[in-house]
């Protein structure tokens, strides 16, 4: 059903299976003997995340934050709100945050500044996707990233348009005609 909408598909389950197997090997060897917390980016992550986790051999938290900046639309208004904080304290804190994809890098951006101002020990990001044709922050540089995706909109694997595709088990690109009058 779900696959008449798309155009074409990207990045397939198995690539995206894959990848996130490295990531999580990467991850595991970086951070030998600490401890993690895992910050996950609702809703676009929330599917990365509870995969990723288990690709990671070392002792992991999990939390998850809320903010958006995009409404309805495949636009970024530029402007980022939280709407669901943490509920772990940071301090001190060795922390991974896990996106689905950066675009513009202003999700990123403030996430990071933010856990940075309320003094974790360390900040980095590990992000499925990068668009890096798409960004406006020049200087926010992933410290993981899965695949690298071309100036197109994709949805699937917890990237939405209008919050549906989510589910969908791989990335793809939806058919124009369905995002073109929205
Ligand atoms: O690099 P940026 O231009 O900031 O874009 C990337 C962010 O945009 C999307 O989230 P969105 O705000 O649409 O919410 P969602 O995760 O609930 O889909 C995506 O999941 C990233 O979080
Ligand atoms: O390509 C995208 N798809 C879905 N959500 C997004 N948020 C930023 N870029 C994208
Ligand atoms: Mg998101």
């Amino acid at each position: 059903m779900l696959e008449q909408d798309i155009q074409e598909v990207l990045v397939t389950r198995e690539e995206i299976a894959e990848a996130v197997r490295k990531l999580g090997q990467q991850i595991t060897q970086d951070y030998q003997g600490k401890e993690l917390l895992v910050v996950g980016v609702l809703r676009g992550a929330a599917i990365f995340l509870t995969d990723i986790i288990r690709e990671i051999d070392l002792y992991v938290e999990i939390d998850f934050m809320d903010v958006s900046s995009y409404g309805a639309g495949t636009e970024s208004s530029g402007e980022v709100k939280i709407i669901k904080d943490l509920d772990t304290k940071v301090e001190g804190r060795n922390i991974l945050v896990v996106e689905d994809i950066i675009d513009t890098g202003r999700t990123l951006r403030y996430l990071v500044d933010l856990l940075k101002y309320r003094k974790a020990n360390s900040v980095k990001v590990c992000a499925l996707l990068d668009k890096p044709e798409r960004r406006v922050i020049k200087d926010l540089v992933p410290d993981y990233v899965g695949l690298e995706v071309p100036d197109e909109f994709v949805v699937g694997y917890g990237l939405d348009f209008d919050q549906k595709y989510r589910n969908l088990p791989y990335i793809g690109v939806l058919k124009p005609e369905l995002y073109e009058n929205a």
